[in-house]
Order: structure tokens, then C-alpha cells, then sequence
């Protein structure tokens, strides 16, 4: 008995001993800390770290909420370090302006997921590809929109058959992605790819292996990351089966390293990231690399965006014959283009809404503070140090938005376009970020997304599978970034 009193007691005395270390240390430690004086949203103690990063896990996103309406800058733990996050104009100003040797988005980008390990080391800092989007891409979205639309339609053949007149039930976010990702990849790299079924399971996986993937390799130290990805993710093996796919297609266009065509079915993203590539870059990797980067840029937050439409569609019904007429009118006077969607006001307005109602991440403009850098009201932030802009909360503001909680489908409708429509850029809507990291894919993205429900309102009902009409609610991704439900299904019925 006496000795069972004894190692108790020496339990107690180790327990306290550790938690007066931790306490000493958090002391010292909160001292030195030069984030000490930006308020914290949750514990502020750094030993509480481990517990605090849990909290921030599951629920950043109402902290980012409330530290929104407390103060203009705030940090909460994640991961065992702090994020940073502004709201106020003038610390967004500042981080607009700031120089990539200061804050930068693609190093951001890459601590998040790791895509020197999961892709290619150096990518996030490549234009290349950027460029191709902002231009040659761009400009050739309305000469290849009718090849959107047929690849839109065999798409929903393949979800629901060619006549189905009994309602039928889709998983929304999983028939979302399978639309979304043939229709870029007819974008991208044409008919024939898009059509096979291997490499566009290739393609999806590899969506996955960088998520899942740049999770566990950000928990390694940087030396043995290249190992881990190696070992364990196959980065390598994966990319050349990208490879197999593309080489045949880049041979028959070009016999030698001069141009490829872009004539036809050429006029594509091979062709495009060819002819911009310096000689050499012109290699099979280099573009099968830059294709997949761009895959997975574009399928995740696309795929999103429009479960979210179909989801407001089927829980918001009173929008569907306004958004009808609209379509139609629009559609016979001027048949399927992308000036066509491009007039679709209403939809837009619907697009945007839900974007803002339920698209929109907690944390947005992420940055990773490239070197000390101080705010103009003196606020300084340490070289190491991750930011982020707390968007969903703005986008949210009773002060931005009338009853802002409330889906108001047509509430952009006859509001200045250049601040309002879907793809303007604004400070007090970031969806699509802002300054020189701004998304630069986003014009395909509404066109797609718009052309897609505007095909579906046009050919189907569509109502929600709960009969109470309750729409599913949201997940949230490491606490902070909003995910549709992916279980959420929706009743889908051929129109006669
Ligand atoms: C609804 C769909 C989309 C959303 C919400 C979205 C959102 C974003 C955001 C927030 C950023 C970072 C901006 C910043 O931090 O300032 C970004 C960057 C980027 N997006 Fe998108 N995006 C979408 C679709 C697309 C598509 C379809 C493509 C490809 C064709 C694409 C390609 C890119 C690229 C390449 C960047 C990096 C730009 C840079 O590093 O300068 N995105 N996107």
C-alpha cells in the first residue's frame, strides 16, 4: 500500500514538474514571441500549441469569424505556428502591394502542398504556365466553347442516360467533379484524352495524392522529403504515366523542337505550353508537369463551386423559372456561346451569391512572409510567418451586405459590374484573390460553371433529396477552408 502511496506521489511530482517546464517555457518563450503583440482568437499560450492546432482544426473557421468582428488583425495556432490573419482595408492595401521578396503567394502555396515534393520542385515559381492561362488560353475560350458544351453533354449522358424520365438520384459533388474534369480536359488536352477513361482516373488521383500527400510530406523535415515522396508517393511514377499520354500526342505534332501546331483539335494547352516553353523546357515532362498542374488547379475549387450551385438550385427553387426565361431569351437570339453566358446577369448574380453565401473559404490570400515585413501602422510580422485575409467573414459583413446570412440569388443583379459581376476583382470580394496572384483562371472557370447549370435548368428539374427541403450543410477542411457536403445527393428529372 505504501509503496503503491510512493509511486503515485512520484507521478504527481513528474506531472508537475513537466507542466511548471512547459509553464516556464511558455513564459520565456511568450516573451520573445514578436507576434506577442497581435491579439490571439483561442489559447494563447504556445505550449497549448498541440491542443489549440486541434481546435483551429475543427473549428478555424468560426474563430476566423470572431476575430473578424474583434479586431483588424489576429493570429490563431495552426500546425504548431501562428496564422496571421487581416481584415481591415488598410492591412489589405499593404499586403496587395507587397513585393514577392516580401510576402509571397506561391511559397504560401507550396508550404500548403508541397509541391516541390508532390509535383516539381520550383513549379510554384514558374510563369510559364500562368502566362498561358492569362492569354493564349483565355482568348480561345469562345473558339472552343462548342467543344465545352458537346463534352458538357456526353458528360451528363453518362450520369443519367440519354432519356430518363423518372427522377434520378446523383451524388452532387462527385457527378460535379466528373463534368468539371472532362470538360477541362477537353480544354486542356482534347477529345481523345478526355474520352479515356485511364487517364482521366490518373488525373483525379492525382488531385488526391497532392492533397493527402502534401499533408504527410509537410510533416517531414525538408531533408527527407524527397525521400518520402519517392517511397512512399511515387510522385515520380505517377508523372510518367502522365508522360505516356502525352508523348504520342506531341510526336504526331511535331517531328523536331520547332512549334506545335494549333490548328483544329491542336489548338490546345500541349500546343500552347509547347510554344511558350524556351527549347529547353520543350520536353514531354516539362509539359506533362504543367498540364497537371493546371488540372488540379482547375478541377478542386470549379468542382466546388458548381456543387454549390446545383445544391442552391434545388434548395432555392423559386430562382429556377426567372433563371429559365433568362437562358432561353438570351439563348435564341443569340444560340450556345460564351458571349451568351457571358449575358446571363441573373445567373451570374446566382453564381456570385454562392459564392459568397456558401463558397468561400474562412482564410483566403494565403502569404508566407518571405522577410521581415511591417504593416503601415507599424505592426510587425517576422520573417517565417504565414497571412492570411479572413474572406468568408468579409464577405459575410451586415456592414458589405444587406441580411447577408440570407440567399438572395439576384442580389448582384444591376450592381456595377466591374465590382460585382463573377469575375471582377475586388477588395471587398476576394473568391478569386486580388494583386498579381489573382486567379487568372477564373474566366473559363464561370463560363464553365454558368454553361453547366445553364444546360441543366434548361433539360432537367432538379430538387434536393430531403423532403423537408433542407439544404446538406458544408464541411469545412482543416477548419478552414469550406468544402461542399460530398454525401449531399440531388434529384435529377429529364424535362419534356
Ligand atoms: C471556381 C473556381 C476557382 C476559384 C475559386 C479559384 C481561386 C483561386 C485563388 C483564390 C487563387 C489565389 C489568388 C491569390 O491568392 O491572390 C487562384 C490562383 C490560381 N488559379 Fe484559380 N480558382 C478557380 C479556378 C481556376 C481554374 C479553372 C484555373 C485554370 C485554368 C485556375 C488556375 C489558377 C492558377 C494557375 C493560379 C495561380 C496564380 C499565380 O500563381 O499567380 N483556377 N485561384
Amino acid at each position: 500500500m505504501l509503496s503503491q502511496d510512493k509511486s503515485l506521489v512520484s507521478v504527481y511530482s513528474v506531472a508537475l514538474l513537466f507542466f511548471s517546464a512547459l509553464c516556464v517555457k511558455s513564459i520565456l518563450r511568450k516573451r520573445r514571441d514578436p507576434l506577442e503583440k497581435i491579439p490571439t482568437v483561442g489559447p494563447s499560450r504556445l505550449w497549448l500549441h498541440p491542443l489549440a492546432s486541434l481546435g483551429t482544426f475543427f473549428h478555424g473557421h468560426q474563430m476566423i469569424q470572431e476575430g473578424y468582428y474583434r479586431y483588424p488583425i489576429f493570429k490563431i495556432t495552426r500546425c504548431f505556428s501562428w496564422l496571421v490573419v487581416v481584415s481591415g482595408q488598410e492591412y489589405l492595401e499593404d499586403l496587395r502591394k507587397a513585393s514577392a521578396e516580401q510576402l509571397s503567394f506561391p511559397e504560401a502555396l507550396n508550404k500548403a502542398g508541397q509541391f516541390d515534393h508532390t509535383i516539381s520542385p520550383g513549379l510554384v515559381h514558374d510563369v510559364i504556365h500562368i502566362n498561358a492561362v492569362r492569354g493564349v488560353m483565355n482568348r480561345n475560350i469562345a473558339t472552343r466553347f462548342p467543344e465545352l458544351l458537346d463534352e458538357m453533354d456526353q458528360a451528363m449522358d453518362d450520369l443519367l442516360g440519354k432519356a430518363t424520365e423518372a427522377w434520378v438520384s446523383i451524388p452532387c459533388y462527385k457527378s460535379a467533379v466528373h463534368i468539371i474534369s472532362r470538360v477541362g480536359a477537353r480544354f486542356f488536352v482534347g477529345a481523345k484524352l478526355s474520352a479515356t477513361r485511364r487517364f482521366m482516373d490518373i488525373m483525379l488521383c492525382y488531385g488526391i495524392h497532392i492533397i493527402k500527400g502534401g499533408f504527410v510530406i509537410s510533416l517531414f523535415p525538408e531533408w527527407l522529403k524527397p525521400l518520402v515522396a519517392h517511397a512512399i508517393f511515387n510522385t515520380e511514377g505517377k508523372i510518367r504515366e502522365v508522360e505516356d499520354f502525352i508523348r504520342p500526342i506531341i510526336t504526331e505534332r511535331c517531328e523536331d523542337n520547332s512549334d506545335l501546331r494549333t490548328d483544329g483539335d491542336a489548338n490546345d494547352m500541349i500546343s500552347w505550353l509547347w510554344n511558350a516553353s524556351p527549347q529547353e523546357q520543350r520536353t514531354v515532362r516539362d509539359i506533362a508537369i504543367r498540364v497537371i498542374y493546371l488540372a488540379v488547379a482547375a478541377t478542386h475549387n470549379s468542382s466546388s463551386l458548381l456543387t454549390h450551385v446545383l445544391l442552391n438550385l434545388a434548395t432555392y427553387n423559386t430562382y429556377v423559372e426567372p433563371l429559365r426565361e433568362e437562358i432561353s431569351t438570351i439563348v435564341q437570339a443569340d444560340g450556345w456561346t460564351k458571349e451568351a453566358v457571358d449575358k446571363m446577369r441573373k445567373l451570374d448574380s446566382f453564381v456570385k451569391e454562392t459564392q459568397r453565401l456558401h463558397g468561400g473559404d474562412a482564410a483566403m490570400i494565403i502569404r508566407l512572409a518571405m522577410s521581415d515585413f511591417t504593416f503601415s501602422d507599424g505592426t510587425f510580422i517576422p520573417k517565417g510567418s504565414s497571412l492570411a485575409v479572413s474572406g468568408r467573414a468579409m464577405n459575410q459583413d451586415e456592414r458589405c451586405h444587406t441580411d447577408p446570412l440570407e440567399f438572395q440569388g439576384f442580389r448582384f443583379v444591376g450592381k456595377d459590374p466591374l465590382k460585382w459581376q463573377t469575375t471582377a476583382l475586388n477588395s471587398e470580394f476576394m473568391t478569386f484573390g486580388v494583386g498579381r496572384h489573382a486567379c487568372p483562371g477564373r474566366f473559363f472557370a464561370i463560363t464553365e460553371v454558368k454553361l453547366i447549370a445553364a444546360r441543366i435548368l434548361l433539360d432537367y428539374e432538379i430538387k434536393l433529396t430531403d423532403k423537408q427541403g433542407q439544404r446538406p450543410d458544408n464541411s469545412w477542411l482543416a477548419g478552414i477552408f469550406a468544402a461542399p457536403n460530398k454525401k449531399a445527393h440531388i434529384l435529377l428529372k429529364r424535362r419534356v
